[in-house]
């Protein structure tokens, strides 16, 4: 049975010559956790991941795994083990021998590796293939041979760089259901590094938004989704509109939002403080056509824009101060009343969809 480790991340940064990769984030990714590590190019994701791994010095904080400090530990004696975006799989090599391989450097001897090794490609469905060599595999068969070479050491949290950007779109979607499988049977600490917000909402059970070396928000995908924390979070996640405007408290203590030359927006939330300025999000999903009810929020603006998805319909309108606002209708509700390009329309929303978002202090 594998132990799951607690990772906890204190006030790390990665520096590179003039370059903060990653700035004093903190973090706690618990037992057992699916974690994804999501954000845009450059953010940090892999800096974070390979310092968590030892392949990459910390310039400043600790990494904790489990009770124990190892921030100067090298890969080998952390407990953890890494899955590698190109798998890193050795051509000249048989299966056995590839999954083997960290064992041969532990000076395990060839019985008792091989047995062990083949006890990890059963546990991939790979027994068959144990002679073959990676260049014989599928893209998807080659992905089980790296995460079986990577689970041999019995780890206490698995780390894995961007593992399904190789396969096709089909595949991907297959193999991301095999390794929540994997991951929930192992019961292990998976920390997984990806591009694709879908990816990262079916799987974790924690997404951490980076963003230019810092972290946005870690929470349940629910909760990102639900009540992003930043206008950052909101735009990556996508599905958002984001409204920037001018804050007031009307008297009865409710938030206003002016935006320039438009109307007023009353707002609910409690992320962060409150200036002067603010931005809120509304979902495009939750934005109907229509008047606002009694307690309910909108406004009157010109459609731009009409695109058929099949179930709902997109479409984009602008209104005093307001550009490009999104409104995603069900197909239902859209053809019971269609518009046009170019046609005036109200579009309406309830007042707790309106929230109110975050800034990080910088
Ligand atoms: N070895 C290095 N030397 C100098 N700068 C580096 C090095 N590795 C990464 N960087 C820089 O650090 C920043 C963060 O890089 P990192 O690879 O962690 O980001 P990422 O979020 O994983 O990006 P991607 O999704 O493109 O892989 C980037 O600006 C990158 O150019």
């Amino acid at each position: 049975m594998h132990k799951a480790a607690e990772i906890d991340i204190v006030s790390v940064s990665k520096v590179y010559g003039s370059t903060t990769a990653v700035d004093t984030i903190s973090l706690k990714i618990p037992g057992g956790t699916y974690c994804c590590l999501l954000g845009p190019s450059g953010c940090g994701k892999t800096s974070t991941l390979r310092m968590i791994a030892g392949h990459e010095s910390i310039s400043s904080g600790d990494v904790r795994l489990g009770n124990v400090v190892v921030t100067d530990f090298p890969p080998a004696r952390r407990g953890t083990a890494m899955m590698f975006q190109s798998y890193a799989l050795f051509p000249h090599l048989d299966l056995v021998d590839n999954v083997a391989f960290s064992l041969k450097m532990k000076g395990i001897d060839k019985d008792a590796r091989r047995a062990k090794a083949m006890d990890m490609l059963r546990l991939m469905q790979l027994e068959a293939y144990a002679t073959r060599r990676p260049a014989q595999l599928s893209g998807g068969q080659q992905q089980r041979v790296a995460l079986a070479r990577a689970l041999i050491t019995d780890p206490e949290a698995l780390l894995l760089d961007e593992p399904l950007s190789a396969l096709d779109p089909f595949l991907k979607i297959r193999m991301r259901a095999e390794l929540k499988k994997l991951q929930t049977s192992l019961g292990i600490t998976f920390v997984h590094v990806t591009h694709s917000q879908e990816e990262a909402m079916a799987l974790a059970d924690i997404i951490v938004i980076m963003n230019d070396g810092r972290i946005e928000q870690a929470a349940h995908p629910r909760v990102v989704f639900e009540k992003p924390a930043t206008a950052f979070v909101a735009r990556f996640m996508g599905d958002h509109n984001v409204i920037s405007g001018r804050v007031t408290k009307s008297q009865g203590g409710e938030m206003m939002l002016s935006v320039p030359a438009g109307a007023d927006f009353v707002a609910t939330g409690d992320n962060g403080e409150l200036t002067d300025t603010a931005d809120i999000a509304i979902r495009t999903d939750h934005v109907r056509i229509g008047p606002p009810s009694e307690k309910g929020l909108g406004f009157t603006g010109s459609v731009t824009n009409v695109e058929y998805r099949g179930s709902s319909v997109k479409l984009s309108v602008n209104g005093a101060g307001i550009e490009d606002f999104t409104a995603i209708i069900t197909d239902k509700d859209f053809f019971a009343n269609p518009v046009k390009v170019g046609e005036a329309i109200q579009l309406s929303w309830g007042r707790e969809d309106a929230i109110v978002l975050g800034r990080l202090k910088h």
